[in-house]
């Protein structure tokens, strides 16, 4: 099996998904002849040819309206936006249109597009290149919202997300394009959107997280072990609609649990599961759920850029506080 970096995953399972479906169409912003702005589409202009993989203008409301359109014609359309940043002119297509055309048509219409975005910070870009909104596109009903964290994870969930018949926001980790490798085979097998995965098994407290993020809170859980403390690590991976129940099974076990995301602390997704916990698991509860996350600020340039997101100190430290409480 080959050792594929995460854009790489990405480029696999665009191509595999385009080979298995004439319907599959790619467009945004360079995705042509230049390959992406990070190569995500690489050599798949040259392979499916110019009409199913469109450079489009410089124009993100053009790039999500024109996804929607060709859902709703019967194509398999994914679109590129090339920073997170720039994804909030297509709010009001995926909002207004593409998150309700089921809805709107009582099942006549459906919305299968996919709209492709980078994820996170840590690349030491300027501002607009480093989002991690995600929990504005998890309010929206009718958006599925998706994070992998991992090459395999990659490539199987974006099988996914374009096979499914509505439409997917797909956030990738744009800190571990090429950070991190892994075993991807080429077999069209899809990933599970509404299943968490359990990283790491562990009785004392658990760790959620998803994206980028699962790097520092599994090198978290490994500091932890040192110190005595098992930590369970969740990958979510979906977050519309995510797996409560994988949540509260391990929040169960462990009675402890921190929540990491590099998202702004306030109205982040992290707030959702802690009360979703407190609704549906409180009884099962030894320490208050606690969130370490980003701060309430624009991501800062690149000197600072590290003090904004979750360090492993700073999760080692707030689930060594969940294990003082008895
Ligand atoms: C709204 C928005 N979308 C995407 C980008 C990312 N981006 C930066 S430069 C660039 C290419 C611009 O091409 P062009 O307008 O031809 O100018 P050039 O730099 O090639 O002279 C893109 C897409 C951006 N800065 N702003």
């Amino acid at each position: 099996m080959p050792e594929l970096t995460l854009v790489e995953a990405i480029n696999l399972a665009l191509g595999r998904a385009m080979a298995d479906d004439p319907d599959v169409v790619v467009l945004g912003e360079d995705v042509g002849v230049n390959g992406g702005v990070f190569r995500a589409t690489v050599g798949l202009q040259e392979r499916f040819g110019p009409e199913r993989v469109l450079d489009t203008p410089l124009a993100e409301l053009l790039i999500s309206g024109l996804c929607v359109g060709m859902a709703a014609q019967g194509l398999k359309p994914v679109g590129e936006i090339q920073f997170m940043g720039f994804i909030y002119p297509c709010l009001d297509q995926l909002v207004n249109h593409a998150s309700r055309l089921r809805n709107r048509t009582q099942g006549r219409l459906t919305c299968p597009m996919v709209l492709r975005t980078p994820h996170g910070a840590g690349i030491r870009a300027p501002e607009h290149h480093s989002e991690s909104t995600e929990a504005m596109l998890a309010h929206i009903p009718g958006l599925r919202v998706v994070v992998p964290s991992s090459p395999e994870r990659a490539y199987g969930l974006l099988l996914a997300a374009i096979r499914d018949p509505d439409p997917v926001v797909f956030l990738e980790p744009t800190r571990l394009y090429r950070a991190v490798k892994g075993e991807v085979e080429d077999n069209g097998e899809a990933l599970p959107m509404d299943r968490a995965f359990v990283e790491r098994e562990g009785r004392d407290v658990t760790l959620i997280s998803w994206g980028a993020m699962l790097k520092e809170t599994m090198a978290a859980a490994d500091a932890l072990a040192d110190e005595g403390i098992a930590a369970e690590v969740i990958d979510l991976a979906t977050l519309k609609p995510y797996d409560e129940n994988t949540v509260l099974r391990s929040v169960t076990k462990t009675g402890r649990c921190v929540i990491v995301h590099e998202a702004a602390h306030t109205g982040g997704f992290g707030a959702e599961i802690a009360a979703m916990i407190a609704e549906r698991g409180l009884s099962s509860l030894l320490a208050p759920v606690t969130r370490v996350t980003g701060y309430d600020t624009i991501i800062p340039m690149a000197r600072l850029e590290q003090r904004y997101m979750p360090s492993v100190g700073r999760i080692v430290t707030a689930a060594r506080k969940a294990q003082q409480y008895n």
